[in-house]
């Protein structure tokens, strides 16, 4: 199978000397279509960093990140930003919604802009936003919605657009222990219902249990990389 992303001795380093920062170090890693993979590790360990160098919101300070089999250094600005539009859906630890839209227009927003005509688009927003368990709140504004609404919101924002993967940073942080869960259970089911994609940046109990494979991150390296059943 095609991986849908790999890096290749993959490093981000920060400050120079004495204040030298490997936030990543060395990291090569293949990520295959349907696996749930955790990446965990202490605070600091560059889970964050591994994500956003993996998505292309990041550059690597050397080593490599291919998308779909394709070097993100080969990419001009405009080509990375229409393939992350296109392949990569994001949820961030603070939702990050845009304030003044819609759920519902929160989720068309990057169909628009791929020129999704508007009947497809509103069929879409529709079976996902039910596919999530926000039906009927669909003309609700992000402060109209809880925390663990909103995130929801994000899961089907991500998922709308019909990415190849889905890269969440930390999603769970900011909800109770049952919200956290109810998410987890849903994004769960993608993944095994609709063979989406996962890779969580995460320190969240509940999401290295479901985790298909976890992998172990200290000081920047690759201290384990363990795929269950
Ligand atoms: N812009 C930056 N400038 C300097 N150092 C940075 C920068 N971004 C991250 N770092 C450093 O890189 C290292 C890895 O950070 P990163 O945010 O990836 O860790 P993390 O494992 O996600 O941590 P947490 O669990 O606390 O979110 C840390 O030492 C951090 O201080």
């Amino acid at each position: 199978m095609k991986p849908v992303i790999e890096t290749r001795q993959l490093s981000k380093h920060y400050g120079a000397g004495d204040t030298l920062v490997k936030a990543l170090d060395d990291v090569s890693m293949v990520i295959q279509p349907g696996e749930f993979t955790a990446i965990v590790g202490p605070s600091g360990s560059g889970k964050s960093t591994l994500l956003q160098l993996m998505g292309g919101l990041d550059t690597p300070s050397t080593g490599e990140v291919r998308l779909s089999d394709k070097a993100i250094s080969l990419m001009s600005g405009r080509e990375l930003s229409d393939f992350r539009r296109d392949h990569i859906g994001f949820i961030f630890q603070a939702y990050n919604l845009i304030p003044v839209l819609s759920a519902a227009e929160n989720c068309e927003y990057i169909m628009l802009l791929q020129g999704v005509p508007k009947a497809e688009r509103q069929r879409r927003v529709d079976a996902m936003l039910a596919r999530v368990g926000l039906e009927g709140k669909a003309h609700r504004r992000p402060k109209e919605l809880s925390g663990g609404q909103q995130q929801r919101v994000a899961v089907a924002r991500a998922m709308v657009s019909q990415p190849d993967i889905i890269l969440a940073d930390e999603p769970t942080a900011n909800l109770d222990s049952q919200t956290g869960k109810d998410l987890l259970d849903m994004m769960h089911e993608l993944n095994q219902k609709e063979g989406m994609t996962f890779v969580f940046s995460t320190h969240d109990p509940m999401i290295m249990e479901r985790a298909s494979r976890l992998v172990q991150l200290r000081d920047g390296r690759i201290e384990q990389d363990d795929r269950r059943g």
